[in-house]
């Protein structure tokens, strides 16, 4: 039955076949559509700079044999110690002697001096009871309690301020990432106290007046007296300004660290201006790809001859050394190498 009704139809299908091929070829081609003509534009890709050394790269490549990489667990670690931990300002001071618990140390000696002097005819009960006072002498007690300290030192206008900043506020949930803790300024020598910053309860910061030129004597016996005497410093960064190199004051304060035996790190602060250096912006600008290798080279040697000429890899115990930005520009898009400095600190403090 099926085949039959094919059969009658046969002649019908191939002819509607037929006309729809005619009516296919009937239509006229589509005409090509037009390019519009596009001006060869200068490479806009800026892939490239993904390309450029990073921080974290030069904390690799100058990693003295002795130390370990952070891992990564020690990272987020110290990640979220300082991101979550609350910050504040205890006290800025000009002189060692005024430190909350070396003043209270001094005053209560003098308390106990003046009472083992008095003459025992004439000491009454109340003496006593003042000599033995746990008064604190109007201090707040909670300055008074020890915690490990990290002192961050180096030439005026080094960057120390701009590092407590990074290193502190960083990604803080809920705090303006420009915020200031530490107060930053272009003028060289703008920070005159000791500032210490209390960090979680768990330890603290103290920013330094810098040495060097616009250096003043009186604070610079303060920052000598704190490295000499401070049991509770665990740690000095060392600051020096990527741009000038390490200068002869420098070394002098590194030989002071390695006498007194405190550690200490060695951070070169303003990495971007390097970078900023080594970019052949002109080529860039007439539109071509620069070659990224060569900027690495030339970012790694410069480097390379800074710490040759300073001499520190050549110390018994080479210090570690860390890279460093605070501000950024076309081709430093973010603040980098605060991880594993932040690593290193909770490290020397027994925090990691
Ligand atoms: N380009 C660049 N500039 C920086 C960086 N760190 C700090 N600066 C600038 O350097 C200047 C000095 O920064 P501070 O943080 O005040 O330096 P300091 O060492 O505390 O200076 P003093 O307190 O005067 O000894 C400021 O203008 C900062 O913005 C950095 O990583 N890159
Ligand atoms: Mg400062």
């Amino acid at each position: 039955m099926i085949s039959r009704s094919i059969t009658v139809f046969k002649p019908l299908i191939s002819r509607r076949c037929a006309s729809i091929d005619y009516l296919v070829s009937a239509i006229p081609p589509l005409p090509k559509p037009v390019q519009p003509k596009i001006p060869i534009q200068p490479q806009k890709s800026k892939e490239w700079i993904k390309e450029i050394i990073a921080p974290s790269k030069l904390n690799e490549i100058f990693k003295a044999p002795e130390y370990q990489q952070f891992t990564t667990p020690e990272i987020t670690k110290s990640q979220t110690f300082f991101n979550n931990s609350k910050v504040e300002l205890e006290w800025t001071l000009a002189d060692y002697d005024e430190i909350p618990d070396v003043k209270y140390e001094r005053l209560s000696k003098a308390r106990q001096e003046r009472y083992e002097e008095m003459d025992p005819y004439n000491k009454t009960e109340y003496d006593e009871t003042i000599a033995n006072s746990k008064k604190s002498f109007g201090i707040n007690p909670r300055h008074l309690r020890p915690l490990p300290e990290v002192l961050i030192m180096g030439h005026t206008n080094v960057g120390k301020s701009s590092l407590v900043n990074s290193l502190l506020v960083g990604n803080k949930k809920g705090v303006n990432k420009s915020a200031e803790l530490a107060y930053v300024s272009s003028r060289a020598g703008y920070t005159k106290t000791l500032n210490c910053f209390n960090i979680g309860s768990k330890l603290r910061f103290v920013d330094s007046p810098g040495y060097g030129r616009f250096g003043d004597d009186k604070q610079g016996k303060a920052v000598i007296d704190y490295i000499s005497h401070r049991t509770q410093l665990k740690k000095v960064l060392v600051l020096v300004d990527s741009v000038e190199g390490v200068k002869e004051e420098d070394m002098y304060i590194v030989d002071h660290l390695v006498n007194e035996g405190v550690p200490f790190d060695l951070v070169f602060t303003k990495v971007d201006q390097v970078i900023y250096k080594f970019i052949p912006r002109k080529s860039i600008k007439q539109g071509s790809q620069p070659d990224v290798e060569k900027i690495n080279e030339n970012i790694v040697n410069y480097y390379k001859e800074i710490l040759f000429d300073s001499n520190t890899l050549e110390m018994a115990l080479s210090p570690r050394i860390f890279f460093t930005n605070a501000r950024v520009n076309k081709y430093v898009p973010e603040a980098f190498g605060t991880k594993e400095i932040r690593c290193s600190v909770l490290q020397n403090c027994g925090l990691l």
